[in-house]
């Protein structure tokens, strides 16, 4: 699990490092603060998507589904800044389907970690074609890196896409376009 001394310990040199007063008021509960949030932005380390993605349903007709706009917020692994966007999943079961929040979660638990978009997209597509054995997934996130708009190149409202496609979707040119038309 987090270890949150040792989080604690590091903010409190980085902050002497920044040159600051770690025992003035304001920055007193700071270290434990920052420790308690990675806690939470870093969980998805210790999820695993199986766990989102092993109940699920008989559908007679294999149609496609798609859920779009998955909101997520991540960190990216060069800077520790946040990333963050939209996620949007298509799939082709093949008799089963899981439950449209489990699209959401799984999101979640490759989102709450120190991330590349790239990296990122892929998990989420194998997650699903590991876990729901579908005839094809397709996953595209758009987002915008804080390490490129508030420092460096600093481009703000510039976008990332990320498309990675399995199955069915990698060889089917006209089932992309029909998922890219449907999450326009
Ligand atoms: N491919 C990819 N690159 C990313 C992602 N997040 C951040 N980066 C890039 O990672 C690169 C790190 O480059 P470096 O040259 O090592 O670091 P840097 O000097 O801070 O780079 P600048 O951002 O250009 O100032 C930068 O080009 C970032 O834009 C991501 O999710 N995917
Ligand atoms: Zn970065």
């Amino acid at each position: 699990m987090i270890d949150k001394k040792k989080i604690t310990a590091g903010v409190k040199l980085l902050l002497e490092g920044i040159g600051e007063d770690v025992y003035r008021e304001g920055l007193l509960e700071t270290p434990e603060r920052v420790s308690r949030m990675y806690e939470e932005l870093f969980s998805g380390m210790y999820e695993d998507a199986s766990a989102h993605l092993s109940k699920r349903f008989h559908v007679k007709n294999n149609e496609m589904v798609i859920e779009k706009d998955i909101v997520f917020y991540s960190m990216c692994e060069h800077h520790m800044l946040p990333f963050y966007g939209k996620v949007h999943i298509g799939y082709i079961p093949n008799g089963e389907v899981v439950g449209l929040s489990k699209l959401a979660r799984t999101v979640e638990v490759f989102a709450r970690r120190l991330q590349l978009q790239e990296q990122m997209t892929a998990q989420i597509a194998d997650a699903l074609m590991d876990n729901l054995l579908p005839k094809g997934v397709i996953v595209m996130i758009d987002a915008e890196h804080m390490c490129m708009t508030m420092r460096g190149i600093k481009k703000p409202g510039s976008k990332t896409v990320t498309v990675v496609t399995r199955g069915e979707f990698s060889q089917d040119e006209t089932l992309q376009n029909r998922f890219f038309q449907m999450v326009k």
